[in-house]
């Protein structure tokens, strides 16, 4: 039987940022985008435009930049929202319109206070007036795994006859099951006369755990484009993993008889790239992008996989990205080794970064015996980290023990000159974190704090992520360093910068002055 085509639809930066503390700026979303573009995806969602204008300038610059994927915009099912999504995506080579509404009981009754006959008037207009605009048109009835299955079959054909191309089946809260969402799926095929012109699409949350065996069930049952986020993002507990679905697909080709036409060798470092701007760690138990995911602990797998990796493993590391190899270059390690390393490992990179990333390479070869991939590619998401650098951390001494107060000290480069201070804390971090507030001069608010060695060993890379708050929104930042105290400052650093590139610099009442000078 020749394998279906499945369409993967990623919407890691709209379902996915709607994750409970994350918030991208536009060049990180553009980044992703890029990454997923590279990724070869066939539609990113690269946001809601409507929502606010930094949603707006995010989506054209999506549309207007990457290049491949189709680049579809989320509205509700108003003239307003479907006529910015229009002018947030027009640039791009394939646009898409993605409306929604809602059609379960329960939602018409205590969220939109529409009748059943209201909302199918509703669902029509907002597809044709979309239609006017693109000829790429989605249309989502939210919630449908709780809707009445005739009555939703009733919305998908007016919203087909309308125009609609893909008709999204979400499972809004994660409440149905492989078994039941399956069976809908047929149902939908079976009783929407105009089915075959529409391609079924599907979204799944993670509610109950299940979202990416919803999806594939649906799959199964001949849905022809599934909804996904890299790491699994999303609200709440998040959407289907997008590397689990396109991973599932691969392995299990024979029993799906479908296939995504996606580089799986991207998927490792597109996972890393999304943890790192969102400031969303992977777990290490996380299936196909975990760091245990290729690991063996137990003598009886070691000896398995040494004569063969097919016994305990049912997919390479290398097929998503993830390397075999353990050393790989050290300080003695010249230009070419280095660029050939990138390039096994996937990268293109322009002279000027490769020369950036070199430097740094060879710093941290200068402090580390061994360079794996993995502190290679920490490298090289530090370096999507940065931007835009208001503040560079220069210098830091902290004295900590038992029975002291830690306190540090911090020098910081402006573009406006150095700003020093000193604070003292409850421990080390907390002291650098003090003399970093001192030195900017206004009260940063810190939420919370992560630190994890990127590799094992005594000279393993830290790798900190700090979480502040500002205006009631959280930015993250990351910070890399064998020094751990050096890798915190670093992600403080980082996140006041993100900060201020969105808020401004604080309002002179509020900021004490800080401690710069020329
Ligand atoms: C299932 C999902 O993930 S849907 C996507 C969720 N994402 C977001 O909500 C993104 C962030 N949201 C926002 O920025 C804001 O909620 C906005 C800009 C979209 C709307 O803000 P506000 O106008 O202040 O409305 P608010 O969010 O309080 O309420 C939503 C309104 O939209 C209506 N609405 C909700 N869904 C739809 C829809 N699909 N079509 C039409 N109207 C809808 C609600 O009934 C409510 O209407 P009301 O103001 O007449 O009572
Ligand atoms: C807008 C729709 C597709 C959605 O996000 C949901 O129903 O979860």
């Amino acid at each position: 039987m020749e394998a279906r085509r499945i369409q993967i639809f990623d919407t890691t930066l709209r379902d996915g940022e709607q994750t409970p503390g994350v918030s991208l700026q536009t060049e990180e979303k553009v980044e992703i985008a890029l990454a997923l573009a590279k990724l070869q995806v066939d539609v990113i969602e690269a946001g809601f435009p409507v929502a606010s204008p930094g949603d707006f300038e995010a989506v054209s610059q999506i549309a207007a930049r990457v290049k491949g994927p189709t680049i579809a915009a989320l509205a509700r099912a108003t003239e307003k929202d479907i006529e910015t999504a229009y002018k947030a995506v027009k640039r791009a080579d394939k646009p898409r319109i993605h409306t929604f509404i809602a059609t379960s009981d329960i939602h018409l009754k205590h969220k939109l206070q529409m009748t059943r006959a209201e909302l199918l008037e509703r669902a029509e207009k907002a597809v044709r007036y979309a239609k006017s605009l693109v000829a790429d048109v989605e249309f989502s009835a939210e919630d449908a795994s709780r809707s009445d299955w005739d009555f939703l079959c009733q919305v998908y054909e007016r919203a087909i006859a309308a125009g609609a191309n893909v008709i999204n089946i979400p499972d809004t809260v994660g409440y149905t099951t492989p078994v039941e969402f399956g069976a809908l799926i047929t149902y939908v095929r079976e009783h929407v006369p105009n089915i075959n012109e529409a391609v079924i699409s599907v979204h799944c949350h993670d509610d109950l755990g299940m979202a990416v065996a919803n999806s594939l069930a649906a799959v199964a049952a001949g849905a022809g484009q599934v909804e996904c986020t890299i790491n699994g993002l999303g609200e709440r507990a998040g959407n289907a993993a997008m590397e689990e679905l396109v991973m599932a697909l691969q392995t299990r080709r024979e029993y799906y008889h479908a296939v995504a036409t996606i580089n799986t060798r991207q998927i490792y470092r597109t996972s890393r790239l999304v943890s790192a701007l969102t400031g969303i760690a992977v777990p290490p138990n996380k299936a196909v992008v975990g760091d245990n995911a290729f690991a063996h602990e137990s003598g009886i797998h070691q000896h398995g996989v040494l004569n063969n990796p097919l016994t305990y493993e049912i997919m390479s590391p290398e097929s998503v990205g993830v390397s075999r190899n353990a050393i790989v270059l050290g300080k003695h390690s010249g230009r070419h080794a280095f660029e050939e390393r990138l390039k096994y490992l996937g990268y293109e990179f322009d002279v000027d970064t490769i020369n950036t990333l070199f430097a740094k390479f060879k710093d941290l070869a200068d402090r580390k015996k061994m360079v794996f991939d993995r502190d290679i590619e920490a490298l090289i998401v530090e370096k999507s980290a940065v931007r835009p650098e208001w503040y560079t951390l220069t210098y830091h001494h902290v004295a900590s023990g038992n029975n002291i107060l830690a306190t540090a000290s911090v020098q910081l480069r402006t573009s406006a000159g150095v700003a020093e201070a000193a604070g003292c804390g409850t421990g080390p971090v907390d002291a650098v974190f003090k003399a970093v507030e001192q030195a900017v001069g206004f009260p940063v608010g810190l939420k919370d704090y992560q630190l994890k060695a990127v590799t094992s060993g005594e000279d393993a890379l830290g790798e900190a992520t700090a979480w502040i708050e500002r205006d009631g929104r959280i930015f993250s930042g990351r910070g890399l360093a064998i020094d751990v105290i050096e890798a915190s400052a670093k992600a403080y650093v980082n996140a006041i910068n993100k900060m201020l590139a969105v808020c401004g610099f604080p309002a002179i009442e509020e900021a004490k002055g800080g401690n710069h000078h020329g």
